[in-house]
């Protein structure tokens, strides 16, 4: 299964660029930028990804991008995961990013967006990788605040595939951030939400009806109000689910008591993916593993959870068509 697994190929639509660094990564750029970190070695910052929730993460997250300060830094960052990806067999990766958490530190974004667009250009050049960006609102800053990077980033709303929001979901209800999203939709540019992680169902409905999302991040708490199941099912809306992610920061006590098969059973369309997969113990791979160890799923539901996140990623039709006939051909 493992080799089935790995050969099958993966698009990712769910992933934080940020929360892919590895503590390797993270201390060879400490010492090119010269900044100290408060970890003695990688061994003591692995340890200290132990996390009761969210809100525990998202502290040693913030932390942990500190060392991210130049272009060269981001493309490292976004390169070395691209590698990592591409050989578990993972051929598409939509990638999140926190301008606010980078612009708060005094890097601009013109330095984020050259970073992490050469990177995404070395990726299809050398590896074959497509990839999409998520520009994410920080939902625990000011709406203000947002619009203002929206605009902000006018030179770059072309590369956008679509605008996220994320950070810390409860206090934080998707409301917030009407206006934001009415903008981005008035540009055209597509939007998702992370939302029923530790959010509410409320949340979800919420993500739906007044920021119009054509995705929900995990969205795994939909199950607490069938009549929202109901509709998501109906409608076809897509969850980007994250099940290691979901053991690591306690939304479930163990993967064995992850709704995603309750999620399947009610006729979702689900997708699987990373999340912060240097924080929450391994990537796409590993978490189609675990799901394969923990539910006992067969080739055929992996197949269709792959060919799900192909049809829902930010692709133009001709590499949409050529993914399909790959995962035809692996299946
Ligand atoms: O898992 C997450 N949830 C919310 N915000 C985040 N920002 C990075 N990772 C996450
Ligand atoms: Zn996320």
């Amino acid at each position: 299964m493992r080799d089935f697994l790995e050969h099958l190929p993966k698009a990712e639509l769910h992933l934080h660029i940020e929360g892919s660094l590895e503590p390797e990564l993270m201390f060879a750029l400490a010492e090119r930028n010269r900044i100290q970190l408060p970890y003695a070695s990688v061994e003591q910052a692995r340890a200290a990804y132990d996390f009761s929730d969210l809100q525990s993460f998202l502290d040693l997250y913030y932390r942990g991008m500190s060392v991210l300060r130049t272009a060269e830094d981001f493309h490292d960052l976004a390169m070395d995961y691209f590698r990592r990806a591409s050989g578990e067999g993972v051929v598409h990766v939509e990638m999140h990013f926190d301008p606010q958490a980078h612009l708060s530190r005094g890097i601009p974004l013109p330095v984020v967006m050259e970073g992490l667009s050469l990177a995404r250009r070395a990726a299809e050049r050398e590896l074959g990788l497509s990839s999409a960006l998520i520009m994410a609102f920080l939902r625990d800053r000011p709406a203000e605040e947002a619009m203002q990077v929206l605009e902000r980033a006018a030179p770059y709303w072309e590369m956008l595939d679509a605008v996220g929001l994320d950070s810390a979901e409860r206090g934080n209800p998707p409301a917030k951030f009407v206006e934001v999203f009415e903008r981005a939709r008035a540009l055209g540019i597509p939007r998702v939400a992370h939302a029923g992680e530790e959010g509410p169902p409320e949340y979800i409905r919420e993500a739906l009806d007044r920021l119009d999302v054509c995705r929900i991040d995990h969205g795994v708490r939909c199950l607490e109000d069938p009549a929202l199941v109901a509709r998501l099912r109906d409608e076809g809306i897509v969850l980007t689910v994250c099940p290691l992610s979901n053991v690591r920061l306690k939304v479930v006590e163990r993967i064995e008591d992850h709704p995603l098969p309750r999620l399947l059973e009610a006729g979702l369309r689900l997708t699987i993916n990373s999340d912060d997969p240097a924080y929450f113990g391994g990537g796409v791979l590993d978490n189609y593993l675990a799901c394969h160890q923990a539910f006992g799923w067969s080739r055929e539901v992996f197949i269709e959870l792959a060919g799900t996140a192909i049809e829902a990623a930010f692709l133009g039709n001709e590499r949409r068509l050529a993914l399909h006939r790959q995962l035809a051909a692996s299946a």
